[in-house]
């Protein structure tokens, strides 16, 4: 019997959408089922509404600064509400777009839950669907630690949805979600304490980006309780109150708590067991090298199977699993040169190695430079506001590593320096290259 589909893609998020969308280039026949918002975490709960936040956050720390560059002081005020309901306004908006896309491409949509019956059919609405092919791209979601009282914090999801800012914020979690938000809350007035198990922040990152990063936002007014975590969770008289445990062992009181500690693969109630696709010990949908899973004729990409759960991760995980699947191009991903930032004040990005990975790797042969400096804009205001600059390289050639930054426009600037250095350029190729000044960019090319 004919299946009513050549490839079912499961999710449209970031893997999901960008797959279905290149898929049907092919002009196969292809079916998206999506039980929440087109889109994913990234456009409803995750980068785009957080990049906005960053944003109206930046208004305020740039209001600090005016007076120092000649402007009058002024009040002004800042509404979250109003600023969160134009937010959704915006996504809305995509939404629609989204919708359009499908539509256009000729791609069926499903608004509901898929679950697995066997490994050519899925049940979507009370409806069997049957597909050759199958890709899922079902996500993450925030994970909990095992802790008495947790139901009282909020994680990622619900803090686009607060009603009003909270006085006071603990974050239970220094990675990447922990630290955007206590950097933009800190901003708007927030009093904000951050407690991770590590001594310090971002785990993964580079060692100096950490403490930089770290340091910033401690001269922000941002406290961080370092090897410690929190045990209990109380709400007592319009309080919730933490009882700490670790090196710092105290009770705090805060007025909204946020769980940041890791995110799991959306894995449970898919029905996996019926389509013979294995979970590795994180509930993870394992996959190799060109995504395709213990079942033959099924596909997984981006945040469920948990190699690097970043936007443009699953989006090239989606499209090398289209290239090789339906244009007879096999294609894999290559982890080793994957950019990422830190959207906190500082800014800190990354791509390539560690000085720790590249020593573990490459033993003595490797050298590090590395500059702090005041940067222009700071010059006239914040006197203790540094950023830091550093290249990883190896070997006489001085082959660079990994590039490291923390300051104003790290993101972007990592985000070019990125494709030099996944071409392979040397030290010596930054040293000959002609610099924009006055620009923080140009310090890369004479780090001494
Ligand atoms: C607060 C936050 C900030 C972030 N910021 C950044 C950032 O700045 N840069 C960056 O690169 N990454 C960022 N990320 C990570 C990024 O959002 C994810 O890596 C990315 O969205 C993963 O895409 P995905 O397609 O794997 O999953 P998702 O985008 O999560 O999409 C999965 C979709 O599958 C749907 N689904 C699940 N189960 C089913 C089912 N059974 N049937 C039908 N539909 C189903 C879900 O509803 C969802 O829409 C952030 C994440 C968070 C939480
Ligand atoms: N800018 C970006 O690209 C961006 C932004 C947000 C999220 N993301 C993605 O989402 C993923 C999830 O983000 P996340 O911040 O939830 O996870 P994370 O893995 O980045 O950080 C989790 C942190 O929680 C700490 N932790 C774990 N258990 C703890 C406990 N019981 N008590 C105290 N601390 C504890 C860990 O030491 C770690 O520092 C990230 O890994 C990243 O891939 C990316």
């Amino acid at each position: 019997m004919p299946f009513d589909y050549d490839l079912f893609v499961i999710g449209v998020g970031s893997g999901g959408a960008a797959a279905a969308k290149a898929a049907a280039q092919y002009g196969i026949r292809v079916g998206v089922a999506e039980k929440e918002a087109l889109g994913g975490t990234c456009l409803n709960r995750g980068c785009v509404p957080k990049k906005f936040i960053v944003y109206a956050a930046d208004f305020a720390l740039k209001n600090r600064m005016a007076h120092d560059y000649g402007w009058s002081e002024s009040k002004r005020h800042f509404s979250w509400l109003r600023f969160i309901n134009s937010v959704r306004q915006q996504i809305k908006s995509i939404h629609e777009s989204y919708q359009e896309t499908l539509e256009k491409a000729g791609i069926e949509l499903f608004r509901s839950h898929a679950k697995f019956v066997d490994e050519h059919t899925v049940e979507v609405d009370g409806r069997n669907i049957t597909a050759d092919k199958f890709l899922i791209a079902v996500g993450a979601q925030p994970m909990k630690p095992d802790i008495r009282g947790i139901e009282y914090g909020i994680t990622s999801r619900q803090i686009f949805k607060l009603p009003h800012l909270p006085k006071r914020l603990a974050i239970i979690g220094g990675g990447y979600i922990g630290v955007e938000f206590a950097s933009m809350m800190n901003a708007f007035g927030c009093e904000v304490t951050v407690i991770d198990t590590s001594k310090i922040i971002l785990s993964g990152f580079d060692c100096d980006v950490r403490r930089h990063v770290q340091d910033g936002l401690s001269n922000r007014g941002i406290r961080f309780i370092g090897n410690s975590t929190a045990k209990a969770i109380k709400f007592c008289e319009d309080n919730l109150l933490l009882t700490i445990a670790g090196d710092s062992q105290k009770i705090m009181t805060a007025d909204s708590v946020l769980v940041a500690t890791g995110r799991a693969p959306n894995t449970s109630n898919l029905g996996l067991e019926n389509a013979g696709v294995k979970l590795g010990e994180k509930q993870e949908i394992l996959v190799d090298e060109y995504s395709r899973t213990t079942q033959e004729n099924i596909y997984a990409v981006g945040d469920c199977t948990d190699r690097l759960q970043l936007t443009p991760v699953a989006k090239a995980e989606a499209t090398a699993f289209v290239k090789t699947v339906f244009g007879d191009q096999p294609q894999t991903v290559n982890y080793e040169h994957v950019p990422s930032a830190v959207f906190t004040r500082p800014e800190a990005a990354s791509i390539g190695m560690s000085e720790e990975k590249a020593k573990e790797k490459f033993g003595d042969s490797i050298k590090c430079y590395q500059t702090k400096f005041q940067p222009l804009i700071s010059q006239l205001t914040i006197k203790d506001e540094q950023a830091l600059m550093k290249l990883v390289v190896e070997g006489e050639s001085e082959r660079i590593l990994g590039a490291h930054m923390v300051g104003e426009h790290a993101a972007d600037i990592i985000q070019s320096l990125g494709v030099a250095i996944r071409k392979g350029i040397t030290k010596q190729d930054l040293d000959d290259t002609i610099a924009i000044h006055p620009t923080t960019a140009e310090e890369f090319l004479t780090l001494s």
